[in-house]
């Protein structure tokens, strides 16, 4: 598990990241979101060791981290950081050597990531003539190439089309399906699907962080009632309901004293009804309502 306790970061007299504290727990994925300039990167950074911390401090299984530690991690930076006019095997080789491993193992490592990501056929080409979405899935096979002990990627899907997404998704799921893997994302709907936790930065500080499910439940519980064929508007008169909005057939609301039988059986007095179902909060309401 991957500590972050108190970090801090000042330049001059400005402070970026400002007593942030949160855990990448092993097997469980963690989405790092907030606006630009939230200062996402500038923590990755600091638990990479790549940039120093002003306060605070990052530990591994409880211990501070050292050196040998960061080193297992797998890092996708946000300026990434291959050779675009060196081929794939090359530099994936290179970062393997570079990481400790022989020269065989290096090998034929390398040879398993690029059949596993489907690559195997483009090892002798130069990076630069791989289109994005190939590109970015050498960057996260070098992240891997190792077999890292926790995984911090700065942004790895972005810029990808949807079918890349999911198949990097896999990838990673197979690959790291136990380690403490940190991701940001500005791609809330991505976050939601993947994440077990969530971390929320804004203005250099962590305004919520916990389980998805548990702050999508701290949020207000709504419900999707939609008519078959009927106008939903009577709903806005039911009482110990708050109407949020209302979409010919469809609405959606907040119970505010009924119960929510009682909200199913009103809509089957008022004519057929195709479901009344409850809504998790997205995730971008959970967003939008902590960096408010
Ligand atoms: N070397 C630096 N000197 C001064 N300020 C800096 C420096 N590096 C970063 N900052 C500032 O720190 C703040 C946080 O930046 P950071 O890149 O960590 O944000 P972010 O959440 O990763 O943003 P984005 O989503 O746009 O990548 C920004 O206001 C940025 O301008």
């Amino acid at each position: 598990m991957i500590t972050v306790e108190k970090l801090s970061r000042r330049y001059g007299d400005v402070t970026v990241v400002d007593d942030v504290s949160f855990e990448v727990r092993p097997g469980r994925t963690t989405g790092f979101v907030g606006a630009n300039g939230a200062g996402k990167t500038t923590t990755m950074r600091m638990i990479m060791g790549v940039l120093s911390a002003s306060a605070g401090e990052v530990r591994w299984k409880g211990e501070p981290i050292t050196a040998d530690v960061r080193r297992s991690f797998g890092y996708m930076p946000e300026e990434r950081g291959l050779y675009p006019r060196m081929n794939l095997v090359d530099q994936l080789v290179y970062f393997a050597r570079l990481h400790g491993l022989d020269p065989r193992d290096a090998r034929s490592r390398v040879d398993e990531l690029l059949e596993h990501f489907d690559l195997t056929d483009r090892g002798s080409d130069l990076l630069d003539t791989l289109s994005l979405g190939n590109q970015q899935r050498v960057q996260i096979a070098a992240s891997l190439v190792h077999r890292p002990t926790a995984l911090v990627l700065d942004e790895p899907f972005s810029g990808l089309d949807p079918l890349a997404v999911d198949s990097m998704v896999d990838l990673l799921q197979q690959e790291a399906a136990d380690l403490p893997l940190l991701f940001s994302s500005h791609q809330l709907d991505l976050v939601e699907r993947l994440c077990d936790d969530l971390v929320i930065l804004a203005g250099g500080r962590v305004v919520a962080a916990g389980p998805v499910d548990e702050l999508r439940d701290r949020g207000a519980v709504r419900y999707r009632v939609v008519m078959d064929g009927a106008d939903a508007a009577w709903l806005r008169d039911l009482r110990g309901v708050r109407t949020l909005d209302v979409d010919g057939e469809e609405a959606l609301v907040e119970l505010d004293g009924l119960k929510p039988a009682e909200l199913t059986r009103a809509a089957f007095e008022r004519g057929p009804v195709v479901e009344v179902a409850r809504m998790h909060q997205p995730l971008s309401d959970i967003f939008r309502e902590s960096v408010r």
